[in-house]
Order: structure tokens, then sequence, then C-alpha cells
């Protein structure tokens, strides 16, 4: 058979990981498809050392690639959401699959590019788009599909969860870390992506997606980063026994559905407190399965790389087939998208974890409690510490759950108590039962 023809555009981390895979276990690949998979042409901006290039077409002109009459799979792996929208869309205008690991470009644009894919009978794979080297689509979308999916919680930023395991374990600085995450190719090209949320919030979108059979809907998920975390913070929480992990949920309610990432108190007893540095881990509920978990390296040019070829093997094997019969893009039939709404923060309900500065004053703690409890909610747990030398001491308040509108309200009267100095910093607990 004539071997399957794939064009890559973009040569950097995923992209070279991608062509070095292909390379490396074309033997192998050909064995589990039964055609050959071949790279036809690479357009880069420039040549990558990581990457012997010889015999191969390249071409300064990513366009070229996705014009090229006898490319059937294009693997964008640019990054952005305009150049490679642009480049997606003319891929798929020309008849062509496309495998990405672009979060962004899917969860801010799939709706518009998998209608547009389904009317040209195309596929679009994005496995690498989430979670890295974890086959988490693949799961959800395929292994976990006789399941009704109640909820699933997640680390899935790479770059994010290093810093926080570089901080716990080793007392490093958050802007050296940070530094080294750039320096190992796995943060954002614009790393406020990953340390502001944004980079999880993309992947928590498209996860709720093909978990809910819900669109896609990045502009409804509640997005909070990593950056106002203090070694403080993680200090106290690991006192009281809790990991502080960036966690992304998505969960069904009766009212609605909960999309959010945010720093996230979980106790040291539960795995996903164990998951640290570059891993990634999601845990998905379904209602026959129960709890299932996996795990792998969440950012990195093999590990992801891992995901695109995966991708387009799935894509090599149906490339003959009925587009009707291929696995819908985001798991459900595209008319059968339900239209439930995403609840606003001030909705959820959680516990909460509460760290402010007080004047060690009689009365200041029962005036807290005070303000808590005419809030509705009830405390788990307080520690207050002795500051030698200073008036100002740290007080602790971990809550049992309570909604986000109630806390809002006794936070703001919190810090509004002269003996109360500066603003109070909450993290949420979950306790994923
Ligand atoms: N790095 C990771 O671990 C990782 C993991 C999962 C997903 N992703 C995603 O993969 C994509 C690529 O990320 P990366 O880390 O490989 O980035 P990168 O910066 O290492 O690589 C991107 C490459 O594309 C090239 N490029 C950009 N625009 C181009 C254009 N118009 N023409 C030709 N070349 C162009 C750049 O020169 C660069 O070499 C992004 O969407 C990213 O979100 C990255
Ligand atoms: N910047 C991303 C890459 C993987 O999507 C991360 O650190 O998780
Ligand atoms: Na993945």
């Amino acid at each position: 058979m004539e071997p399957v023809k794939v064009g890559i555009c973009g040569l950097g981390t995923v992209g070279s990981g991608s062509f070095n895979i292909l390379r490396k276990n074309a033997e192998e690949i050909t064995r589990r498809v039964g055609r050959s998979i071949v790279i036809e042409q690479v357009g880069a901006r420039r040549d990558n050392d990581a990457c012997d290039t010889t015999g191969i077409k390249v071409t300064r002109d990513i366009f070229d690639v996705a014009n090229n009459p006898d490319i059937d799979i294009v693997l964008e792996l640019i990054g952005g959401t305009s150049v490679a929208k642009e480049l997606v869309l003319t891929a798929i205008e020309n008849g062509k699959h496309v495998v990405t690991a672009n979060k962004a470009l899917i969860a801010e644009h799939g709706n518009e590019l998998f209608a547009r894919a389904r009317e040209k009978g195309v596929m679009i794979a994005f496995e690498a788009a989430v979670a890295g080297g974890i086959p988490i689509i693949k799961s959800l979308r395929e292994g976990l599909s006789a399941n009704r999916i109640e909820w699933l919680a997640g680390i899935i930023n790479g770059t994010g969860n290093f810093i926080l395991s570089e901080m716990s374990e080793k007392g490093r600085d958050f802007d050296d870390v940070l530094a080294e995450a750039q320096a190992l190719g796995y943060a954002e090209a614009d790393p406020t992506f990953d340390i502001e949320g944004i980079d999880a919030a993309h992947k928590l979108t498209i996860l709720a997606s093909i978990a809910f059979g819900i669109p896609l809907q990045f502009e409804k998920t509640y997005t909070e980063g990593i950056s106002r975390i203090t070694a403080e913070d993680v200090a106290f929480a690991d006192d009281l026994g809790y990991a502080v992990k960036h966690l992304g949920m998505a969960r069904r309610s009766k009212t609605g559905i909960e999309l959010r990432v945010h720093p996230t108190l979980i106790s040291h007893k539960h795995l996903l407190a164990n998951v640290n540095g570059v891993m990634n881990a999601v845990m998905v509920k379904g209602d026959a399965v129960g709890p299932t978990l996996t795990y792998g390296a969440g950012a990195g040019g093999l590990p992801t790389g891992s995901s695109v070829v995966a991708d387009v093997i799935d894509v090599a094997r149906t490339l003959t087939a009925d587009p009707h019969n291929r696995v819908p893009h985001l798991a459900f039939q595209a008319d059968a998208l339900s239209d439930t709404n995403v609840l606003s923060i001030e909705e959820i309900e959680c516990g909460f974890f509460l760290n402010m500065t007080i004047k060690d004053r009689a009365g200041v703690l029962a005036t807290i409690t005070q303000i808590l409890s005419s809030n509705e909610i009830s405390i788990e747990s307080i520690i207050q510490r002795e500051r030698e030398g200073s008036e100002l001491v740290p007080l602790v308040i971990m809550t049992h759950d309570v909604k986000e509108r109630n806390m809002n309200a006794a936070i703001a009267s919190i810090e509004a108590l002269p003996d109360v100095a500066g603003t109070v910093q909450r993290i949420r607990v979950e306790n994923l039962a």
C-alpha cells in the first residue's frame, strides 16, 4: 500500500519530538498501521539540530505544507491562535486531516474548526493538546464511553506543577524554577499562560466538552493561576496535611456544570497530592467504572510527541473510513451536544483555607469567627502562631464546604477589620471522594 504522507509545521519542542519518534519507531508504526507513515515535508522557520531532515523537503513557508497535494495529514505544531488557525483551515479546505498539540486553538476556536472539518469529512486530532503524553482524550472519548461522567479533576499544567513541587520540596524561588521550566521546553511561548492558569483552563475546557458532551466554552471557565501562592501558604498547608496543587475541576451538579481551574489544597493521602514535577494526572469518575486515574509526563518534546504520533496512527488507520464512522471530535455526536449551563464561581461550594495577618489582641479571633458564622461558614480548624517581637501574627483557618458567595462576603468583612492587616489569602480545598 502507498505510504501515508505527513507534513510537519513547526520544528520546536513538540515538532522535533514528533519528527524523531516517527523516524525512530517507523518500523514498529508500520507493523501497527499496515502501511508506512513518511514525513513528506517540514515547514519550519529554521533548521533544528535535533532533527536530521536529509532527504525531506524543507520549506520556510508552512502554507506550502498545507497546500502540498501529496500530503494526507498536516501536523500543526507552531502554537498560537492566529496563523495556526489559518493554517488548519487551509489544510481542511484542501481535504487534509490535521493533528495538533494546540490547546489554545482548540479551546478557543474548536467549535468552528470542527464544524468545518465535518463539512469536509476530515479529522482534527488533538490528544497532545491535553496533558502532554497522557492518553486522556482517547481514554475519555473511547475507553470510558459507556459511562455517564460525573466529574473529572486533574493536574494539567506541567510547568505549574513543576514550580509548586520545587517550591514545596526544595524551598526554591518561583522565578528560578520558572526559568528552568522554560529551558526544559515545558512552558508556553508566553509563560503567563502557565502561571496564570490560562493553559490549564484551555485544557479543562476541552476535557469537559468530551466528558459531558457540551460545546467548548473557554470563556466560561473560572481561571486562577499559581502566581499568588506564597512559600508560607505551602508550609501552612503542609502542616495541616495538605499539598497545594493547581487543579482543574469539571463537575456536574444539580444546577449546572462547574468548570474551574485554581490552586487547591489536596490531602497528602490523596493520589493527586503525590503527582509532582512535570507529571500530570487526571482523575475521572464515571458512574459505572468509578474513579480512574491516568498519570504521566504533562510536557516535553518526546512525551507530547508520543500523543501527536498516536493521533497520526489513529488518523492513518481510518483514512479511508466513512467519516460518519469516526469517533466524533468532541466524543458526542455534533448535533447532540447539550446546552447545560456553566455555573458561575459564586454558586460553587467547597472548603477554604484562609491565611491572614492579624494584630495579636484580645477579641480579634472572636470577631473573625463571628463574621464567619454569620455568613453560615463553619470552621474545621484554626492555627494561630506567635511571631517573636511582632504584634502581627499569622492566622490560618480551614472551613467546611460553603458557597463562594458567602465566603466573598465574609472575607470582605474580615478585611475591613482594623486588626486585620492586608488581604486575606484564600485557597479552595477539595476532598475528591
Ligand atoms: N512544549 C510542550 O511540552 C507542549 C506540550 C503540549 C502541547 N504543546 C503545544 O505545542 C505547540 C508547540 O509548542 P512548542 O513547545 O513545541 O513550541 P516551540 O516554540 O518550541 O515550537 C514552535 C515552533 O514553531 C515555529 N513557528 C512558529 N510560527 C511559525 C510560522 N509561522 N512558520 C514557521 N514556523 C513557525 C517556531 O519557530 C518554533 O520552532 C503549542 O501549541 C503548545 O501549546 C507544547
Ligand atoms: N506549557 C504546558 C505544555 C503542555 O501542554 C505545560 O506546562 O503543561
Ligand atoms: Na494527552
